[in-house]
């Protein structure tokens, strides 16, 4: 049922937490009537307690009235000859063929349909920016109230997650970690927490590498303000390096680092080598001194339990992760949890290096590093893991425990910060006045190593410039599981602030708030049957909302807290927390609460992403796009045809997953405002567009073939309104690209790719989905590849590997079918109907489609043109089969070539 009910039944919901800040809508209004006027003197005054007159962080930009004003025009104007073009359609049946025309008009109200659902939404895009320079004054210099000149910045805990180093190769993820340890944010502030859903030692001592490496490479970028700081993404830099650099003595630093750098990337690739040898060599031990013992005491050696499957770590001790052996047997699914603190967190004020201690002289620069956390949760047999809602749910526990930022920050391995200040830009909306019922900051994906091209639009922009600026007008953008800044109390499922409650709240307000007194109302009791039986976990929630509260209501600036007093409440590495954060990683705490049902990252489809954001929205949050100038994250994606239908296959099914659960847009709480509601609507239906397109996409033929068409006669208002349609989508699609700032190429090739998924594996996401439904299979998560960027004369070789899938048949029997039918038309109207007109126009359709087919046919042909023989034996095969069908079906449909058609008029 819906979550509102749910919410007023519970008993520790919204207006439990009080609140006092201002209105948020007063706010909004006064910010827009500002920045209209080019003023900020209606905001100055609002705010008493703070030394300098209010000034904001962050700002809203209308699109320019010239592009957002006809954009509108020209949604509206189609929306309305689509309905006459449907009812013109509809009263006009074509009698000569009116299998054709049923198939046709129900693709068509299909289409209309989702056009409107993908379309409306994108009515209100805006831009947005953010001042750092504000940010820094507000909280990073001397206040008054702030005497020590401690950053008043709040915790960011860092979460990165990677599976199966196989797939995700180690080094990636250690440049991951890297780029994190070395952002632009006080130290004392960030802690980073990597899931190993693997649990493989050989990820856990690529980030003990790691970390011995970031003592160089870190105070390295902030000596010389590096960027970015990601190693390999650094050194692979083209260009001149030195450009901007000013100290005399960069070159020489560089060539050092760089010189550790090779080395570190030998020993990470050379470790799994010597685990492997490491691990034998025990074994062997082990099975010796379990033999002599044997003997010693008279048993039967041939009964000798081998033990050969023990990973061993370098001090001689069992690795309690999974272990796994030459054989490639494994036990991923099956293993303790593992927690180790790998760097401990640091002081909280800045300890400066010297010319001594480290190879590069860091006298003047702080030297310290983030906390660092390993985490492998448990895994057995029999329960559910969830994926890597599974995997970060178990993070936001322990993080809680150790660190409890109020901020989470949530990356996939293989995606690093491109820009170190990206973290302060999202502060700056959460900072703000009015941002405290904002529950994420979104930052777009960007992509690397893809192709120049862009042949099967991995990077996405449409959707990443266009739909979610859309979004980002409206309640905010969706969560796409990579790259996104979470307000902690948010992912506890609590409802966003009351802005009445908070008014109340303000007046009555005399004396500083402390944590104990903070939530009086809050029934400890109810807190296990939602998060568990973890007291220190209980404990550290009220004091995650607290310290995640926009500036105006700081408590720590407001009544002079030293900063960063209630930050970290335990010593992380103090014995009960950590047997405390290991407990809570066991595969058996969420048994009988609500996690992945309500709390944290939500369980059930493979787009936990999608999900999770969702359910925020219906609860009333709102979410922020966050486009810095600077990319603020980059990450890899598949550039092989089957890779990418496959990863375009599991979220479709994960949107499948979604519409035909209880978290479908349809049954969203009156939160979730309207527009909001039909883009999540959109989400869940998409693949089943897939029907009707392929079906569509086999008229062309049919009608080539059967020389019927869709409509009897093309009636004038049938071509106008086709053609006003069709202007208007060529229109739309120009000023999209305006506002969206993208290529028009990219809106082409991302039509392209629509067609190609859409007629592939968007139609094997809904039958897989179907099968969940009423099978009840389960649907696993095919991790995507990620290469390691270690073949540098061919980058892009992926790109021309040719995988077969079974994802492939559909588009290749629709172009086979197409060009076939496009050669039997062309024949008989050349040797016999002479009908020139009739062809053309079916010609034109054909033509139509193979065109969005041709980055597909160029991913089958591979590099050299070698094509799996099996690929053409199958599509052979399916289109003799289809035309014989046709032919039996329909027999006065293909007379002979040559003879003039009998069903014509
Ligand atoms: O059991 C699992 C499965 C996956 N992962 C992690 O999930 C991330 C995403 O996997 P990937 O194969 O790279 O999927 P993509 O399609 O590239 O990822 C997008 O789509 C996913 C949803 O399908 C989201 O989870 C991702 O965050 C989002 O970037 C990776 O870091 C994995 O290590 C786990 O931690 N545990
Ligand atoms: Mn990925």
């Amino acid at each position: 049922m819906s979550m509102t009910k749910r919410n007023q039944g519970g008993d520790f919901d919204q207006n439990q937490w009080s609140f006092e800040t201002n209105s948020t809508n007063e706010y909004d209004d006064g910010f827009h009537d500002a920045y209209g006027d080019g003023g900020d003197e209606r905001l100055q005054g609002d705010i008493e307690n703070t030394d300098k007159p209010w000034k904001p962080l962050s700002r809203v930009f209308p699109i320019k009235t010239s592009i957002i004003v006809p954009y509108r025009i020209l949604i509206f104007t189609r929306l309305i000859v689509l309905g006459f073009f449907l009812h013109w359609r509809i009263v006009n049946p074509n009698n000569n063929a009116i299998w054709l025309w049923l198939m046709s008009i129900v693709c068509e109200v299909w289409f209309a349909f989702s056009w409107i659902l993908d379309q409306i939404p994108k009515l209100c895009p805006i831009n947005r920016s953010t001042d750092l320079e504000v940010l820094r004054e507000k909280f990073d210099l001397p206040l008054s109230s702030n005497p020590t000149g401690r950053s008043d910045l709040p915790g960011v805990d860092f979460f990165v997650s990677t599976a199966d180093p196989e797939k995700e190769p180690p080094l990636t993820t250690a440049n991951t970690i890297l780029s994190i340890l070395a952002v632009d944010y006080p130290v004392e502030k960030v802690a980073c927490y990597i899931s190993d859903d693997g649990g493989a030692l050989l990820t856990f001592e690529a980030m003990a590498e790691a970390c011995c490496f970031a003592d160089l490479w870190v105070p390295f970028c902030k000596k010389h303000n590096i960027e970015p700081r990601n190693p390999d993404a650094y050194f692979n830099l083209k260009g001149d390096p030195t450009k901007g650099k000013t100290r005399p003595d960069f070159v020489k630093d560089r060539r050092k680092v760089k010189r550790e750098y090779e080395e570190f990337k030998v020993r990470i690739n050379g470790l799994p080598d010597a685990i492997r040898r490491r691990s034998e060599a025990f074994n062997a031990r082990e099975e010796m001194t379990l033999l002599k013992h044997l003997r010693e005491s008279g048993a039967d050696p041939m009964e000798n339990p081998k033990v050969q499957k023990a990973t061993w770590m370098a001090d001689g001790t069992h690795w309690h992760g999974a272990w796994s052996n030459a054989a490639k047997e494994h036990s991923k699914g099956d293993h303790a949890g593992v927690l180790q603190v790998m760097l401990k967190p640091p002081s909280y004020d800045p300890i400066t290096g010297n010319s001594e201690d480290q190879l590069v002289d860091f006298t003047g620069v702080d030297i310290r590093l983030p906390m660092f956390v390993y985490v492998s949760r448990e895994k057995r047999p029999g329960y559910d893991h969830n994926k890597k809602a599974g995997a970060m749910n178990c993070l936001v526990r322990a993080s809680a425990i150790l660190s409890n930022g109020p901020f989470i920050l949530n990356l996939d391995c293989d995606h690093y910060i491109n820009n170190c200040r990206a973290i302060r830009e999202g502060m700056c909306f959460m900072m703000d006045q009015g941002g405290e019922d904002i529950c994420y900051i979104q930052f777009p994906q960007r992509f690397e190593g893809i192709d120049p091209s862009d042949r099967y639009a991995n990077h996405n922009t449409v959707f990443f410039d266009g739909n979610m600026r859309a979004l980002d007008g409206l309640q905010g953008p969706v969560y796409v599981g990579t790259g996104c800044m979470f307000r902690r109390f948010a992912l506890y499922a609590f409802d966003p602030p009351n802005p009445a409650k908070m008014t109340v709240a303000k007046e009555n307000e005399t004396q500083p708030l402390t944590t104990s007194d903070f939530d009086p109302n809050l029934d400890v009791n109810l807190l296990p049957k939602r998060f568990g039986n973890s007291t220190m976990l209980a404990e550290s929630i009220p004091v995650a909302e607290f310290q995640g509260r926009p500036i105006a209501d700081h408590p720590d600036i407001k009544f002079g807290r030293p900063p960063g007093a209630l930050r970290v409440p335990r010593d992380p590495l103090d014995a009960v927390t950590v047997a405390e954060a290991v407990s809570v990683i066991s595969c058996w705490y969420e048994d009988k609460t609500e996690w992945g049902e309500r709390v944290g990252w939500i369980y059930g489809s493979v787009t936990e992403d999608v999900v999770t954001g969702f359910r925020m929205h219906n609860r009333g949050w709102r979410s922020v796009y966050c486009i810095t100038k600077r990319d603020a994250f980059r990450g890899s994606a598949p550039i092989n045809l089957t890779d990418r239908l496959h990863q375009v296959l599991r979220w479709a099914t994960g949107s499948v997953e979604i519409f035909f659960s209880r978290n479908n847009a349809l049954l969203a709480s009156t939160k979730l405002k309207f527009l909001q509601r039909l883009a999540y609507l959109n989400v869940g239906i998409y693949p089943f567009t897939s029907f009707f397109l392929i079906v569509y996409c086999f008229l062309p033929a049919m009608s080539l073939i059967s020389g019927q068409f869709i409509v009897q006669e093309l009636n004038i208002w049938f071509l106008v309104y086709l053609m006003i349609i069709t202007f208007c989508l060529f229109g739309l699609a120009l000023l999209e690209v305006r506002w969206a700032g993208i290529g028009l190429e990219e809106w082409w090739r991302n039509e392209q790719f629509w067609l190609i998924s859409g007629t592939s594996s968007h139609f094997a996401a809904c039958i897989q989905g179907l099968l969940k439904v009423i099978a009840g299979i389960e649907i696993s998560f095919t991790l995507t590849s990620k290469s390691a960027g270690e073949d540098e004369d061919d980058i892009y070789a992926d790109l021309y590997l040719v995988k077969w899938t079974s994802l492939m048949i559909p588009p290749i029997v629709i172009a086979l079918v197409n060009i076939a039918a496009l050669v039997i038309a062309f024949a008989r109207t050349l040797f016999g109907s002479g009908k020139w007109n009739m062809f053309i126009g079916g010609a034109f359709f054909a033509s139509w489609v193979l065109c969005h087919l041709y980055p597909f046919a160029k991913g089958l042909m591979g590099r050299r043109r070698k094509t799996p023989t099996i690929v053409f034996v199958w599509a052979g095969l399916i289109s003799i089969i289809i035309s014989l069908l046709w032919m039996a079906l329909n027999p006065g449909g293909i007379n002979a070539l040559g003879t003039t058609d009998t069903n014509d008029g």
